[in-house]
C-alpha cells in the first residue's frame, strides 16, 4: 500500500465579528505581517513533511493577495470555496483539495485555524509524531489552567465543576482525509472543530499536550498580546 501522506488544511474564510475589526482578522497586521503569514510560515517551516498546504478562503475574498504575494508557491494550494461556518469551509477544502493535490482518503490532514498564528514547528511535530500511527488522530488541546465555573442565567455561580478531566481544544487537529469528511458530512455545521465531528463517529480522539500561547486571537484584547509574543520571539531568533 502507498505510503500515507500528510496534508494541511488552513481555514481562513471567517469575518472576524467578535475581533470588532474593520475587516477580516487574519489579515490584520501583527508584528509587521498579516496574522495569517505568521500560521503559514510555521507549516512552511516543515514543508518537507507536507505533500500539500493548502489555505481556504471566502470565494468573495479580496485580501488574500495582499496578504501572502508569495502564495501559493510550489505544492501550495489557494481554494476559494470558503463556507458560512468553520466546518462547512472544512468540508469544501477537503473536497477541493482531494481535487487540487490528488489528496487520497487515507492521507492524513492537519485542519489549523489561520487565526492560531502563534502555533510553532515544534507543536506541529509533536502533533504529528502522536498521531501517525494512530487509528484515530487527534488535536493539540492544553489542560485547563482554571477553576472551572458553571453559570446560572442571572450571571451567578451554579456550580464548580472538577478540571482534572477538562481540555481546551486547540488546533493543528490531524484526521484521515477519508474520516474526517464522511464526519463532517455527518455532523453538518453545528460542529465547531474536527475532533467534535470524528466523536460523532463514536470515535475517541487522541489528546496531545499544547501550549496556552498557540490560542486563537478571538477578542481584541488577544492581539496585543500576541504581538508582543510575535515581538519577543522574532527577539529570541536575532
Ligand atoms: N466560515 C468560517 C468561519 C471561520 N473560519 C476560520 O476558522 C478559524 C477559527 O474561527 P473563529 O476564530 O471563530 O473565526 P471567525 O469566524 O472569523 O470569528 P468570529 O466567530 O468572531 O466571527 C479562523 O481561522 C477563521 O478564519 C472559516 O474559515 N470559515
Ligand atoms: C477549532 C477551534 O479553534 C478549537 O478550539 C474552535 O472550536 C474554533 O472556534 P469557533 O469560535 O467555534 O470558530
Amino acid at each position: 500500500m502507498t505510503p500515507s501522506r500528510l496534508f494541511v488544511l488552513i481555514p481562513c474564510a471567517g469575518s472576524g465579528s467578535r475581533a470588532g475589526g474593520p475587516g477580516p482578522k487574519q489579515y490584520q497586521r501583527l508584528a509587521g505581517r498579516p496574522m495569517v503569514r505568521h500560521t503559514l510560515e510555521a507549516f512552511r517551516a516543515l514543508a518537507s513533511r507536507f505533500a500539500g498546504i493548502a489555505l481556504v478562503v471566502s470565494p468573495q475574498d479580496r485580501e488574500v493577495a495582499a496578504a501572502l504575494p508569495r502564495f501559493p508557491a510550489e505544492g501550495e494550494h489557494l481554494l476559494q470555496v470558503g463556507g458560512a461556518t468553520r466546518a462547512a469551509t472544512v468540508r469544501n477544502g477537503l473536497v477541493a483539495l482531494k481535487q487540487a493535490a490528488g489528496a487520497g482518503p487515507h492521507d492524513w490532514v492537519l485542519v489549523h485555524d489561520a487565526a492560531r498564528c502563534l502555533v510553532t514547528p515544534t507543536q506541529i511535530e509533536a502533533l504529528i509524531a502522536a498521531c501517525e500511527h494512530d487509528a484515530v488522530g487527534g488535536l493539540l488541546a492544553h489542560r485547563l489552567p482554571d477553576t472551572l465555573k458553571v453559570a446560572s442565567p442571572e450571571g451567578r455561580v451554579a456550580g464548580t465543576l472538577t478540571r482534572a478531566d477538562k481540555w481546551l481544544a486547540q488546533t493543528p487537529q490531524m484526521f484521515r482525509i477519508g474520516m474526517l469528511l464522511d464526519a463532517l458530512e455527518r455532523a453538518g455545521d453545528a460542529v465547531t472543530d474536527e475532533a467534535s465531528a470524528i466523536e460523532g463517529l463514536g470515535l475517541a480522539p487522541l489528546l496531545v499536550p499544547g501550549s496556552a500561547q498557540n490560542f486563537k486571537l478571538t477578542y481584541p484584547e488577544d492581539f496585543a498580546l500576541a504581538e508582543a509574543l510575535l515581538q519577543s520571539r522574532r527577539g529570541a531568533s536575532t
